[in-house]
């Protein structure tokens, strides 16, 4: 592993494929000139609208969404994450899908979100993920790369199930990718706080691409993608705006921090 620079990017993604892919390119443009080779987009970053739109449009949407970050990888020569977008099971239900894709091309990594996001808010606001979204049934992957380290996977609401990450840093992971669409209500009070817990708790660094602001009708999002270090560190925080977080993954870093707080090693039940 080496030093390198990555990239959280942050959207506002619409009920707009196209566009989307315009804004997000955009994007990754910003971040490869900074210096990123590693480059993650929030979840939804294709397509952020109405349950039925998204199954109605699904196919469409997956390849297409698919093509662009294999296209995105290759004339970028990076190695891109796309935190999170539909993959059809049948006509009524996808995989909430985030895909690793190395600078050739190549599928590195797959994974479909196992917790889905069905809560009512205090502010009113419902949401029913499993509506239109299939639970993945499989535990997600950590990725071993010899430049960038063991990337470990996840999506958004994962990121309130410890013990998931728990399993990643068993795996070997030194960074958790943890693409989000959080909403504006929960972000404020929760997101920073969980995204440093993760960190602290399994001393690996945390890049944490989002979405924010206005999508379509009432749904808004929190914002503030950012990367994080092993040691709780917030190295860069992309505010409310679409932009990107940008910042240093140094192994020396990481080396340094489970040195001074070897807890992944005093493990007793897990
Ligand atoms: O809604 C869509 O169109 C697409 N799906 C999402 O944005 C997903 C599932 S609803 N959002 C979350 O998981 C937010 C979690 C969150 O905000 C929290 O844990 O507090």
């Amino acid at each position: 592993m080496k030093s390198y620079l990555a990239a959280a990017i942050q959207m506002t993604s619409l009920p707009d494929l196209e566009k989307n892919l315009v804004q997000a390119e955009e994007l990754i443009d910003l971040a490869v000139r900074q210096g990123a080779e590693l480059v993650s987009l929030p979840e939804n970053f294709s397509f952020l609208g109405k349950e039925e739109d998204k199954i109605a449009l699904g196919d469409a949407i997956a390849t297409k969404s698919e093509k662009f970050l294999k296209t995105m990888a290759q004339r970028f020569q990076i190695t891109i994450l796309g935190g999170g977008f539909p993959v059809p099971v049948d006509s009524h239900k996808v995989y909430n899908t985030a895909l690793l894709i190395d600078p050739s091309g190549q599928e590195l990594a797959r994974y479909e979100k196992v917790h889905l996001f069905d809560v009512n808010l205090p502010d009113g606001n419902t949401y029913r993920e499993s509506n239109t979204v299939m639970a993945g049934t499989r535990i997600p992957p950590v990725y071993p790369s010899k430049h960038l380290g063991n990337l470990g996977l996840s999506v958004c609401y994962d990121v309130r199930f410890p013990e998931l990450y728990r399993h990643l840093a068993q795996m070997g992971a030194d960074i958790f990718f943890v693409p989000a669409a959080f909403t504006a209500y929960t972000g404020a009070y929760h997101w920073q706080v969980l995204l440093q817990a993760r960190a602290i708790e399994n001393t690996c660094y945390i890049i944490a691409p989002a979405q924010t602001g206005q999508h379509y009708a009432l749904r808004q999002t929190h914002g503030h993608a950012m990367i994080i270090d092993p040691w709780g560190v917030i190295l860069a925080d992309a505010g409310d705006a679409p932009g990107v977080a940008i910042a240093e993954i140094n192994p020396s870093r990481l080396e340094q921090v489970r040195r001074q707080m070897p807890s992944l090693q005093h493990r007793v039940f897990l």
